[in-house]
C-alpha cells in the first residue's frame, strides 16, 4: 500500500492501474469509480487504519479493452507496473508508473477510433483572445492558431472535437468549455508564453520560432507550451515524430460556426446518426488515413481557390483516364500507415505494424503505375513520393519479417529464416532438439531394456526420462540415471547427456529470443531514419484515397466539377441535395440558384423563399450551402453547373432546439444564432435563415424577421436565402434593392396535396398549413375547429386576436375560405333538435354539396 500511495500521490487526478501479478488493481476512490464505469465488482482487500480498503481489478491480459472504455469516457489511467522480475527479487517487487494513458494522447491501435482524428487540444487566453494548440500524437501532427473571441473559440472546438482539452486553471471559464468530455484544468503557469517560448525552441531544437511563423503569436505559444508540457509529463519518452508546429490562420478557410456544422449535418445528425449525412454519402475511402483526411477537409473548406482547383482537376483527370478504380483498389487493405509510423517513432510498434508497413510499401509501385501518365499536376506531385523511393526498405522488411507476424516480440517468431545467421543457428539448435530427443529415447530404451521409457519436458523441472512404477518392476535402472522427481506412479531421471543438452537448448532459446529483441530494436532504428520520407508517403496515400473517392462518388451520382472564380456571385444550375437525393425513392427535383450582381447591375442578394410546409424550402437552402462547401474541398458537386465566386463564411440559422446545456430556451437559441449571423456576415458570406421569428408571438416574430432580412440585405449584403411563412416579407422585394422572391408550390389533388418541389420566381400564393396538418394526421375535430377559427380570424381581424402565420397569408387564400363560409352559414342555420330524421339526412346532403 505504501507503493500504491506513492504512485497515487504523483497522479492524484487519474485512475491508477496498480499491477499485482496477473491483475491491475485499483484502490479506494479509483476502485469505486472504475467499478461504476466498467461495471466490475468492487471488493475489499486488507484494511488500513481499521477500515477495509475498497478494491477492484481487471485481468492484465484483458486490460486493453477496459482502457479503451475508460478513455472513451474521457478518463485517464496511470499504468503502474512491476519493475524487475518477481522471481528474482527479494521481498517486495519494485513498481513504477511507466505510462499514462489519456484520451488525447493514446496511440495504441486498439484504443483509437480509426476513421477520425484523436486530438489533444490546449487553450490559453489573453487580452487579444485565445491561443489554441492541438496535436494528434498518433499521426505526428502539431498545429496552433489564435482566435479573437469566444465565438471563434467555440467554432474551432466544434471543428476539432478534441478527445482531451487542457485549460489553464485561472478561473472563470464558461461551463460549456469546462464541462466538455476530457476537459482538464492545469496549472496556469504551464501556459505562460514567455517561458513557453524557450521550451518549444528547446523541444524542436530551434533558435527562435520564426520557422514556424509562431514568433508573434504569444497566445498560440502559451497554448503550445501547455500542450508540450502535458505530452512530456504523460508520455515519459521522446517524441521524435513531432517535427514542427503548423500555424493555421482563420483566413485560409471558409468559416463555419458550431451551429452551421450542426445544421448542415456534415458528419452527424441531431439524432446522432451518421449514415444520412454529407460525410455518410461522401466517405467511400478505402483507408483509415483517407477517411480521416476527408473528415478534416470537410470541416475546413479552403478559400484558396488554386489549391481547390488542383484537387478538382485531379478528380477530373482520374475520371478522364478511367482510373478511379485502378487507383483505389490497391488502397484497400493498405492499413493505417500514418499511425504505424507514429508508433515506430514512439518505439511502440508491434510486429504486425511492421508487416503491414511492408505490405503497404509493396503496393506503392502498383499505385505509381496507375497514376503514370495522368495529366494532373496534383496527382503527379502525389505520385513522386511513391515512385521507387522505398524499394530498398521494402526489400529489407521482406527479407527480415515472417509473412504473418506474431502479436508481440516477447515470444519471438518475428524474423524470417535466412535474415540473420546467428538467429538461424540458435533457432536450429532448439528446433533440432526434437530429433535429438526422439533419438535419445530410442537409444535409452534399447540400452536399458525398458521399452516403455519416455523422454519428456516440463517447465519447472526441465528434461527428464520417465519410468513408471509398473515398468520399473523387474527392471534395473541404469546407474548413470539420477533421480530428478518422484510422482505417484512414476520416477523421473536425468542423465549427464540430457543435462548438457538441456543447458544448450534452453540457453539457445533464450539467446534466440534476446537476439530477436535486439534485431527488432535495430529494425526500428533503421526505420527512424526513413520516417520523414515515409510520412510524406502516408500523406500522399491518404490524399490519393480522398481524390479517388471524389471521383468515384462523382461518377456514381452524376456530380460535376464546380468552377471557382474571382468574380462575386453564385450560379447553380440544377442543384440537388446530396443526402435527400440519395435517401429518397422518388426522383429529386433539381433547382437553380442565382445570386450576385449581374452585368446589368441588377442585384440579387437576398431571396425571400415562401411556400407550403413540406414544400422543400429547407432542402433548397441546405443543398446550396452543401454545394458551396463541396466545391471548396475539391469535390465535384450535385449540380449540372456551379459557378461560385469568393466565399468567406457559411452561416446558418435552421430549425429550433433548446440548448439546455447552456440554459437557453428555443427562442433564445434562435436569437443568439441570428445575432451571431448579423454580426459576422459579409458581402462574401452565404447565409441561410430558416423561419426566423417563429419561436415567439406573431407580431414580435414578424418584426424581428423583417428587421433581420433588411439588415442582411442592406448592411451585410450577404448572399442570403431567407425562408419564411410571414407573407408580409414578400413585399420587401418591391422596396429593397437586392431582395427577390422565389417560392415553392403544391397542388391539391383529390383529398391530398402534391408538392412540386420546384423553385419558381415570385411569392407563393398559399401556405396549405391546414392541409399539411391533415396529412400529418391531426384529429378531424381539431382540424374542423381550426378551420372555423381561421374563418373567424379572416372575417373579423382584430388587434386583440392572436395573429398566426396562417392569417398573414390568408388574403391570398380566397377559394378555400369562400367555400368554407357558405358551409358555415348553412350549418349555422340548422337546429338539430328541430329536425326530423329525414330532414337531417337532406341537410347532410346539402352540406356535403357545399363542401
Ligand atoms: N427538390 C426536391 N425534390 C424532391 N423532393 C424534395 C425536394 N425538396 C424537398 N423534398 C422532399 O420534401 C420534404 C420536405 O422538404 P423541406 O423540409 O425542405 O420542406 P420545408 O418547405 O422546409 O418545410 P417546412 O416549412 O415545414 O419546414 C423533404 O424531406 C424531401 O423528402
Amino acid at each position: 500500500m505504501k507503493q500504491f500511495f506513492a504512485a497515487k500521490a504523483d497522479h492524484p487526478d487519474v485512475l491508477v492501474f496498480f499491477r499485482m501479478g496477473d491483475f491491475y488493481e485499483l484502490f479506494y476512490d479509483d476502485a469505486r469509480k472504475a467499478a461504476k464505469l466498467l461495471d466490475i465488482t468492487l471488493t475489499q482487500r486488507g484494511s488500513s487504519a481499521g477500515a477495509p480498503i475498497p478494491m477492484a481489478g481487471v485481468p492484465y491480459h484483458a486490460a486493453e479493452g477496459y482502457l479503451a472504455r475508460l478513455v472513451a469516457l474521457g478518463e485517464s489511467v496511470a499504468i503502474c507496473e512491476q519493475i524487475g522480475d518477481p522471481a528474482q527479487s527479494k521481498g517486495l517487487v519494485e513498481r513504477k508508473v511507466v505510462r499514462i494513458v489519456t484520451p488525447g494522447t493514446v496511440t495504441d491501435e486498439a484504443l483509437l477510433p480509426d476513421r477520425r482524428d484523436n486530438l489533444l487540444l490546449a487553450i490559453s487566453r489573453g487580452k487579444q483572445g485565445y491561443g489554441l494548440a492541438w496535436a494528434e500524437l498518433s499521426a505526428g501532427r502539431f498545429l496552433a492558431a489564435e482566435v479573437a473571441g469566444t465565438d471563434q473559440l467555440e467554432t474551432e472546438l466544434a471543428r476539432l472535437q478534441p478527445a482531451e482539452l487542457l485549460i489553464p486553471d485561472d478561473g472563470d471559464w464558461p461551463e460549456w468549455l469546462t464541462a466538455q468530455r476530457g476537459a482538464r484544468l492545469r496549472a496556469p503557469w504551464l501556459f505562460d508564453s514567455d517561458s513557453g517560448r524557450g521550451q518549444i525552441e528547446r523541444f524542436f531544437g530551434l533558435h527562435d520560432l520564426q520557422p514556424f511563423g509562431l514568433q508573434d503569436k504569444p497566445l498560440a505559444i502559451g497554448a503550445a507550451a501547455g500542450l508540450l508540457a502535458y505530452l512530456q509529463e504523460t508520455q515519459k519518452q521522446s517524441l521524435p515524430h513531432l517535427r514542427s508546429i503548423v500555424v493555421e490562420t482563420g483566413d485560409d478557410a471558409i468559416a463555419m460556426n458550431a451551429a452551421t456544422r450542426r445544421h448542415l449535418e456534415l458528419d452527424t445528425r441531431a439524432d446522432g446518426e451518421v449514415r444520412h449525412t454529407l460525410l455518410g454519402i461522401l466517405d467511400r475511402t478505402r483507408s483509415p488515413m483517407g477517411a480521416r483526411m476527408l473528415r478534416r477537409w470537410l470541416h475546413r473548406p479552403l478559400r484558396d481557390q488554386s489549391t481547390v482547383r488542383q484537387r478538382t482537376q485531379a478528380v477530373q483527370a482520374l475520371l478522364d483516364a478511367n482510373a478511379p478504380e485502378s487507383l483505389r483498389s490497391p488502397l484497400s487493405g493498405l492499413g493505417d500507415v500514418e499511425r504505424i509510423l507514429s508508433r515506430i517513432a514512439l518505439r511502440s510498434a508491434r510486429p504486425k505494424d511492421l508487416t503491414t508497413l511492408r505490405d503497404a510499401l509493396h503496393t506503392l509501385p502498383e499505385l505509381a503505375t496507375a497514376l503514370q501518365g495522368i495529366d494532373s499536376p496534383r496527382l503527379q506531385a502525389l505520385r513522386a513520393p511513391l515512385d521507387g523511393q522505398h524499394a530498398e526498405l521494402a526489400a529489407h522488411l521482406q527479407a527480415a519479417l515472417v509473412p504473418i507476424a506474431p502479436l508481440t516480440v516477447r515470444d519471438g517468431g518475428v524474423f524470417a529464416d535466412g535474415f540473420d545467421a546467428e538467429l538461424d543457428e540458435l533457432k536450429m539448435l532448439s528446433s533440432n532438439a526434437d530429433q535429438f530427443l526422439v533419438d535419445l529415447e530410442v537409444r535409452e530404451r534399447e540400452q536399458s531394456g525398458i521399452s516403455g521409457l519416455k523422454v519428456g519436458y516440463n517447465r519447472v523441472h526441465g528434461y527428464y526420462i520417465e519410468i513408471t512404477k509398473a515398468q520399473a518392476v523387474g527392471a534395473t535402472i541404469p546407474v548413470h540415471y539420477t533421480r530428478r522427481q518422484t510422482l505417484a506412479n512414476a520416477e523421473r531421471y536425468i542423465t549427464e547427456e540430457l543435462k548438457s543438452f538441456e543447458d544448450k537448448v534452453l540457453s539457445a532459446r533464450e539467446r534466440a529470443l534476446s537476439r530477436e529483441k535486439f534485431l527488432y530494436e535495430q529494425l526500428l532504428d533503421r526505420l527512424q531514419v526513413e520516417l520523414d520520407a515515409l510520412r510524406e508517403c502516408a500523406l500522399a496515400l491518404a490524399e490519393l484515397d480522398v481524390l479517388g473517392t471524389f471521383a468515384t462518388v462523382a461518377e456514381a451520382n452524376d456530380w460535376r466539377a464546380a468552377q471557382l472564380r474571382d468574380e462575386p456571385g453564385l450560379q447553380i444550375v440544377a442543384g440537388r441535395h446530396p443526402v435527400v437525393e440519395a435517401v429518397r425513392d422518388e426522383p429529386f427535383e433539381p433547382n437553380d440558384l442565382v445570386l450576385g450582381d449581374d452585368e446589368a447591375q441588377l442585384q440579387r442578394r437576398l431571396l425571400i423563399i415562401t411556400g407550403p410546409n413540406m414544400g422543400g424550402k429547407s432542402t433548397f437552402m441546405r443543398q446550396n450551402a452543401l454545394i458551396v462547401l463541396l466545391a471548396h474541398i475539391g469535390s465535384f458537386v450535385p449540380a449540372t453547373q456551379a459557378v461560385i465566386g469568393p466565399i468567406d463564411r457559411i452561416l446558418t440559422r435552421i430549425g429550433a432546439g433548446d440548448d439546455l446545456a447552456k440554459g437557453q430556451s428555443t427562442f433564445m437559441v434562435e436569437m443568439s444564432e441570428t445575432a451571431y449571423i448579423l454580426h459576422h456576415a459579409t458581402d462574401q458570406s452565404l447565409v441561410l435563415m430558416d423561419e426566423i421569428g417563429r419561436g415567439t408571438s406573431t407580431y414580435d416574430g414578424l418584426a424581428l424577421a423583417e428587421a433581420s432580412a433588411l439588415h442582411l440585405a442592406q448592411h451585410n449584403r450577404a448572399y442570403t436565402l431567407f425562408a419564411t411563412h410571414y407573407f408580409e416579407l414578400t413585399t420587401l422585394a418591391n422596396d429593397v434593392p437586392g431582395v427577390a422572391n422565389v417560392h415553392l408550390d403544391a397542388v391539391e389533388h383529390g383529398d391530398g396535396l402534391v408538392f412540386m418541389h420546384a423553385v419558381k420566381e415570385g411569392p407563393a400564393s398559399r401556405s396549405y398549413g391546414l392541409q399539411v396538418a391533415a396529412l400529418a394526421g391531426l384529429p378531424k375535430t381539431v382540424l374542423a375547429a381550426a378551420r372555423g377559427r381561421l374563418a373567424e380570424l379572416e372575417s373579423a381581424p382584430s388587434s386583440t386576436a392572436p395573429l398566426t402565420p396562417m392569417q398573414l397569408d390568408a388574403p391570398r387564400q380566397f377559394g378555400l375560405f369562400e367555400a368554407e363560409d357558405a358551409l358555415r352559414k348553412a350549418m349555422r342555420s340548422l337546429d338539430p333538435d328541430e329536425l326530423t330524421p329525414k330532414q337531417a339526412l337532406e341537410a347532410l346532403y346539402r352540406l356535403k354539396s357545399l363542401s
